[in-house]
């Protein structure tokens, strides 16, 4: 690939391997040693760590790597449903697919070399058509820069003659000490649709967002930035987005955990999900219309 160098320690490095499925991932390397694994199977990003190896997502142990099966860790793309709001399967079908490496990607507006990143694709097959009778081509770029910094940066383009409207998230598990050490600022005063109460709106009234039971809400039209907080770890999230208005928070806690057969009982201590998502007003696209979604991802160390 011509962005990028698998022969030299100081040069960003893009390297195919396989899994024990024989999955294509793509393992993404910075210039200080820094890496993210992404998997074709969802376009799914499944592993983000710094220079000193650390991993920042969460991938549950009880996993299931098996396609089209969701992946239940690392950042799922949820398109073109978000959740249940819609006729579709959970979520929608793009986590389920396999997308393809994208070699000739049309040029970014703005976007900086030096990255180590790579480009996929999903195109939608004949069966997808008969769930969703839309045609689009959706491009995903995913992104590590010398910094360390993780960036998603989709761009959903309408190739047929009539309009459509989606939903859409980045499903981000991260990786957390301990729930009950964890709070999320920049949601405050935010309206929010309580998924735990039939999505009725309730307006945030605490001055960060802490856990000690089940969270599933999205909060509207949040500002683009907003920072996860792990005081046991002394380490904070700073997730920055355009073009995705709304936050996911979802923890499933104890009871929610049990049920589910691919998190392990007491997994959900471990992890947060905080979604940049455009969920509440979905989106329009009129033929030849594109639209961009962009996610960065940063880590910032305390003391
Ligand atoms: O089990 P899934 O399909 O990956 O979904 C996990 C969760 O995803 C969250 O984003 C939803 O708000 C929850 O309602 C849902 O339970």
């Amino acid at each position: 690939m011509n962005h990028s160098s698998a022969e030299s320690d100081n040069r960003a490095a893009v390297e195919v391997i396989k899994d024990k499925n024989g999955i294509e991932q793509v393992v993404l390397r910075n210039q200080r040693g820094a890496s993210a694994k992404v998997s074709l199977h969802g376009g799914q990003v499944l592993s983000w760590k710094t220079e000193n190896g650390e991993e920042l997502l969460f991938t549950s142990n009880k996993a299931i790597f098996n396609p089209p099966k969701p992946v239940r860790g690392g950042i799922p793309i949820c398109f073109p449903q978000f959740g249940n709001r819609g006729s579709l399967e959970q979520h929608g079908f793009a986590r389920n697919k396999i997308w393809a490496i994208d070699q000739n990607p049309p040029p970014l507006p703005n976007y900086s070399n030096g990255n180590a990143y790579i480009d996929l694709l999903l195109i939608p097959s004949e069966d997808d058509h008969k769930l969703w009778p839309h045609s689009f081509e959706f491009r995903l770029r995913v992104s590590l820069a010398v910094d360390g910094y993780l960036t998603m940066i989709s761009r959903i383009r309408n190739v047929n003659s009539k309009p459509f409207s989606f939903s859409f998230g980045y499903h981000t598990y991260f990786s957390i000490s301990d729930i009950s050490e964890v709070r999320v600022e920049g949601l405050e005063t935010l309206d929010y649709l309580d998924n735990l109460c039939e999505k009725k709106r309730f307006t945030e009234q605490g001055d960060a967002l802490t856990f000690e039971s089940e969270v599933d809400r999205v909060y509207i039209d949040s500002s683009n930035m907003v920072a996860v907080l792990d005081h046991e770890r002394k380490r904070t999230f700073v997730i920055r987005k355009d073009g995705l208005p709304d936050v996911v928070v979802w923890n499933p806690w104890e009871k929610k955990a049990k049920s589910m057969v691919d998190l392990g009982d007491e997994e959900y201590k471990q992890m947060v999900c905080v979604d940049g998502a455009a969920i509440e007003k979905p989106i329009t696209l009129k033929p030849g219309e594109e639209w961009t979604g962009r996610l960065e991802l940063s880590l910032i160390h305390s003391t």
